[in-house]
Parts: structure tokens; C-alpha cells; sequence
């Protein structure tokens, strides 16, 4: 089927032709056809109108885990390790795959109305994560979470490994697995050498929490006498593809390495603001080539996973921090939401930008609206405007997934119905307990 959205303006994050203020795209299977100005040269089987919307690559969230929605708001203003030491980790014992199925399915609904078309997920019961993403459409990179303690490290690894080998590539391709460590101060070195060894069998890439609190670093620092960073790289873990989330507390050192190895960052500032962990240095990263992008981290710590405040937050937050109003100018924010994103997670072929060849994963903005007005920069208008409620339209590998506001692949009230069900048995398996 070829679809054809006209009349629309476009930031394409493509730095060659960056902005078009009236044209169309068309789209043919799972890939854009054609992008162009003026009025499309032919008749299309499906056409949408795209007056006063404005088209542009859907969010990346590289750093959640997505059934964590069900612990929305369940504990907060908590420093990290006592939430999850004395709320969070005693209430995901409680989780059952089904429950992590809808958990998921309600961050996917959110994720969806606010523009996100790709997510990287950490968490437990990663085959009920992957069975959301095929249902509904959205493009995905997940990793089994892995805790080096405790009675289920080996099973995790085992797990992971069979994760990989029935999901990668799976869902028509829209799913990436990668290897998921949990941290330096719950994954040992012996234990990050086994997950290193299932990288070079598997060929996956590595997900991983570092250097998130001053707490983590002064541990670390203390059992080992390097970093984070530095131990992580002794270990050898940066041989391999690395998503690594925070980065809050680095060295000069740190970030050379980082650089050196090409690391990826997913940053989370709104998580790290709330859980109080500290303001990543995100503006020496991007100086020194590191490539940073923006994740909103779970629902239990931020407490939404909406792309558009989080691109806001990053460029306020380290404006301010550095008295500097030209830190994290507008259009940094949003390559860091899309281009970065595809990078840091190994899909900068396919996604990211719009372009002829790339795969089709974008969204329609409505911009008559009157906070969307005027429209001298367009996209100062997304980072600092607009709202979640203004995403119309999302098209992710080619499928219409939302339309004029209303999802497509799934009864989002069903959703929320099951996970508001499920959030009343959690407390009450809890207070059980
Ligand atoms: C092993 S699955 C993922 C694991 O991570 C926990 N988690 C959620 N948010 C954070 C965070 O900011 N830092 C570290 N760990 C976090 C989540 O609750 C799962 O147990
Ligand atoms: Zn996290």
C-alpha cells in the first residue's frame, strides 16, 4: 500500500535538508518513498491531510522499563537506593507475567499519544514485554534485566540468552534484543564477564545503569579503586555496543573513555531531578563526541514517560545549571530525542530521520493550537510548546498505529481498565506480605 501525507510541513533531522515548509512524504510499506516540497506528483491509495500538522521523526525513549507504569506514583521523593531497596524491589517480586504484559501495554499506550515509535526496555519477563511490542505495533530494543546476586543470576543469563535467540529481529524486525546488566553494584565482575562472554557468542550489544548517584561511585570506587567507568572498562565491557543509562557522576577521565569507546548515553534528567541522583554533564559529553540521548527511565521514577517534557527538562535543566541560555539549544534537544536515540541503540540505518529509504516511523503534531503559534522555529515550538496531547498522528514501519488521536492496534481503555485491576491486587498481595 502507498500512503501519501500532503500539505504538511517537515523537520526531517536530516542535516541536508533539515526543513520543509510545505510538502509531502510518501510511504510505501515499511519505508518512506519519497519526501518532497509542493503537491505529490501522483494519486496514492491512502492520503492523509496534513494542514497545520507538522510531521517529524517519532521520539526514541532509550532508557525506561516500561512495566514500571503499574508502580506509577506508588513511592516517591525517595533518594535511589531506598526506594528501591525499601519500596521498589519488594513490590516487583510481587509482578507475574501477565502483569508485566499489561504494565507494558499501558507505558506503550502512553508512549504512543506522547510521539515515542521506539523504546529501549529493561526489565523481568522480557517474552510478555516483546508479546506487547508485536501487538501493538511499536519498535523496540529489549533486554532481559540481569541481577549478578542472588538466587537468580545464572537464570538470567540463561534467560537472556534464549530471550536473543526467539526475539531478535522478531516482530517483523521491529524488535532488537540486547543484553540487559542491571549496575556495577549488582552485577560483579565475574558475573559481567559471563554476561561479556554472552555479548561475543550472541553478538548482542550491552545495556546497563552507571554511575547513576554518588553513592554507586564511592562504592565502587571504594570495592575496586577505579569509577564506574574506569572499572567497566578494565572488565572490557567497552569492547562491546553500550547503552549506558545516567552517567550522572564522571571524571574528565570518564568521559575520555566514554568517547574513546563510543558509549552511548541514554539520559534521564527528569528521573535523576526527582530521584535527586545529580545533573549528568551532558554538555562536556556532546563536547567531547560522546553520543548523548534522552530516556525517561521507568514510570515509577519520573513519573511519566513523555519524550516531549523530558527534551524540555534536558534543555532547561543544564541551561540553568551552567547559567548558560545557549547550552541545549532547541534543536540539540530534538536530535537527541531521534537521531541520537537510533544511534545509541544500533538503528541509525533505519530510524531517526526522514528520509527517502528509512523506515517509515514518524509523527503528525497538530500545530493550530494557540500554544503552537506563531511559528517562527518549529522546532523551539516541540522542545518548549507543545504537549503531549498535540501527537495526532503516529505511522511506525509504515502502519498507521494512531490516527487523529485514537490508537489503532489496541483498546486503550481495555488497557487501562487491566492495569488500574492489577495495581488493586498489588496492594493487596502487599499488604499480605
Ligand atoms: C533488572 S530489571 C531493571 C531493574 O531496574 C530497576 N530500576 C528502575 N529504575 C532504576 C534506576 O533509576 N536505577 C537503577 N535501577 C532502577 C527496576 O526497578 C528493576 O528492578
Ligand atoms: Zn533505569
Amino acid at each position: 500500500m502507498e500512503l501519501v501525507i500532503r500539505d504538511v510541513s517537515i523537520i526531517t533531522m536530516d542535516e541536508e535538508r533539515p526543513f520543509i515548509e510545505k510538502g509531502y512524504i510518501v510511504v510505501k510499506g515499511d519505508k518512506i518513498e519519497e519526501i518532497g516540497e509542493g503537491e505529490p506528483p501522483y494519486n496514492y491509495d491512502r492520503i492523509l491531510e496534513g494542514r497545520d500538522k507538522l510531521a517529524m521523526p517519532g521520539f526514541i525513549n532509550t532508557h525506561t522499563h516500561a512495566a514500571m507504569t503499574l508502580l506509577r506514583s506508588y513511592a516517591d521523593d525517595l533518594p535511589l537506593m531506598e526506594w528501591l531497596q525499601n519500596k521498589i524491589w519488594p513490590l516487583e517480586e510481587k509482578l507475574t507475567p501477565e502483569y508485566i504484559y499489561w504494565g507494558t501495554m499501558l507505558a506503550i499506550a502512553e508512549m504512543i499519544k506522547s510521539g515515542t515509535t521506539a523504546f529501549a526496555d529493561m526489565y523481568f519477563c522480557m517474552e510478555e514485554v516483546a508479546r506487547a511490542v508485536e501487538k501493538t505495533g511499536i519498535r523496540a530494543v529489549l533486554s532481559r534485566g540481569m541481577v549478578g546476586i542472588g538466587p537468580q543470576a545464572d537464570l538470567a543469563l540463561k534467560e537472556s540468552e534464549e530471550f536473543i535467540k526467539n526475539w531478535h529481529n522478531g516482530a517483523g524486525g521491529r524488535i532488537t534484543a540486547m543484553l540487559g546488566p542491571h549496575a556495577p553494584y549488582t552485577c560483579p565482575p565475574d558475573y559481567l564477564k559471563k554476561v561479556l562472554t554472552l555479548a561475543e557468542k550472541t553478538g548482542a550489544g550491552i545495556h546497563i545503569h552507571v554511575a547513576e548517584t554518588n553513592t554507586e561511585f564511592r562504592d565502587i570506587k571504594k570495592a575496586y579503586g577505579k569509577t564506574p567507568v574506569e572499572h567497566l572498562e578494565s572488565i572490557g565491557l567497552f569492547e562491546h555496543k553500550v547503552l549506558a543509562a545516567h552517567c550522572v557522576h564522571l571524571t574528565e577521565n570518564d568521559i575520555d573513555i566514554m568517547a574513546r569507546y563510543d558509549v552511548g548515553v541514554a539520559h534521564n534528567p527528569e528521573s535523576n531531578m526527582k530521584l535527586a541522583s545529580g545533573i549528568a554533564p551532558v554538555p562536556q559529553l556532546l563536547e567531547a563526541g560522546v553520543t548523548v540521548a534522552l530516556g525517561t527511565d521507568g514510570a515509577a521514577s519520573n513519573n511519566n514517560l513523555d519524550m516531549l517534557q523530558e527534551m524540555r527538562s534536558c534543555a532547561l535543566l543544564h541551561k540553568v545549571n551552567s547559567m548558560d541560555p545557549t547550552v541545549i539549544p532547541a534543536y540539540t534537544a530534538l536530535k537527541m530525542a531521534t537521531v541520537n536515540g537510533a544511534r545509541v541503540l544500533g538503528l541509525e540505518d533505519k530510524v531517526g530521520q526522514l528520509k527517502e529509504g528509512m523506515k517509515a516511523d514518524f509523527i503528525l503534531i497538530d500545530l493550530d493550537k494557540p500554544h503552537m503559534n506563531p511559528r517562527y522555529d518549529l522546532a523551539a515550538n516541540v522542545v518548549y510548546a507543545a504537549q503531549a496531547g498535540d501527537v495526532d498522528t503516529v505511522i511506525i514501519d509504515g502502519n498507521i498505529v494512531m490516527e487523529n488521536k485514537v490508537i489503532k492496534t489496541f483498546d486503550e481503555e481495555e488497557v487501562i481498565a487491566r492495569a488500574n485491576f492489577i495495581a488493586r491486587q498489588l496492594v493487596r498481595k502487599r499488604q499480605g506480605s
